[in-house]
């Protein structure tokens, strides 16, 4: 069965510390955390600091996705801070098994992010050597943006790669994540799915962690 990451960045940021509770409680596997920079992306969230005042307070592993430039500068400290999967974009390392490594070194996971134009054909020669490929399913920067539906195509080609090589990445998405498109990622061959709107806007987080994984 698909797992499930909400994405903090839909959370009320002013109680982070109930708002981790909640999502344990409620059932998410992992919580996904949108670090931005304002540069690689347009927007600005939080950095080290805010993730290890969140830490203590849940025992699921924290995957934290860096919408930066430069991740490797930052790598230890997110490492320090309490991250156990961290994923960089593929667009914004020029030396991205040098980044992976780095990852590794620390003894975390290490995914590859892939933006709505990027193709797989960019990272198939990293493909063995990382633990999960994160999909965008929208441009990153922002919650509450609409599903691009091609980029299912890529979950699909990512998927029977991982068979016919017997690699083992997990394939994550991420980006306009509901009941219908989650759907359609599952059956592509999605392992792990982000959600921010629709988990938070639901009234029973539990519920709509279900549905996500349409375990009803
Ligand atoms: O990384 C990002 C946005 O850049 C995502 O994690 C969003 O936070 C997902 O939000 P929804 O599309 O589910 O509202």
């Amino acid at each position: 069965m698909a797992k499930v990451a909400p994405s903090i960045l839909s959370a009320d940021f002013s109680n982070l510390k109930e708002e981790i509770i909640s999502l344990e409680q409620s059932g998410a596997d992992y919580i996904h955390i949108d670090v931005m920079d304002g540069h690689f992306v347009p927007n600005i969230t939080f950095g080290p600091p805010v993730i290890k005042a969140i830490r203590p307070h849940t025992t699921l592993p924290f995957d934290v996705h860096l919408m930066i430039e430069h991740p490797d500068r930052y790598i230890e400290d997110f490492v320090n801070a309490g991250a156990d999967l961290i994923s960089v974009h593929a667009e914004a390392c020029t030396h991205l098994h040098r980044t992976i490594s780095l990852i590794k070194s620390y003894g975390k996971k290490a995914g590859v992010v892939l933006n709505p134009h990027t193709s797989i054909e960019f990272i198939k020669h990293i493909l063995g050597d990382i633990d999960l490929v994160l999909i965008m399913s929208v441009n990153p920067g922002f919650g509450g943006q609409s599903f691009i539906p091609n980029t299912i195509n890529k979950i699909t080609e990512l998927n029977k790669i991982r068979n016919e090589q017997g690699l083992n990445y997990i394939i994550e998405v991420d980006g306009g994540v509901n009941e219908e498109t989650s759907k359609r990622c599952i059956n592509a061959g999605t392992d792990l799915l982000v959600a921010g709107s629709f988990i938070f806007k639901s009234k029973n987080r539990e519920q709509a962690i279900k549905v996500l994984k349409h375990d009803y």
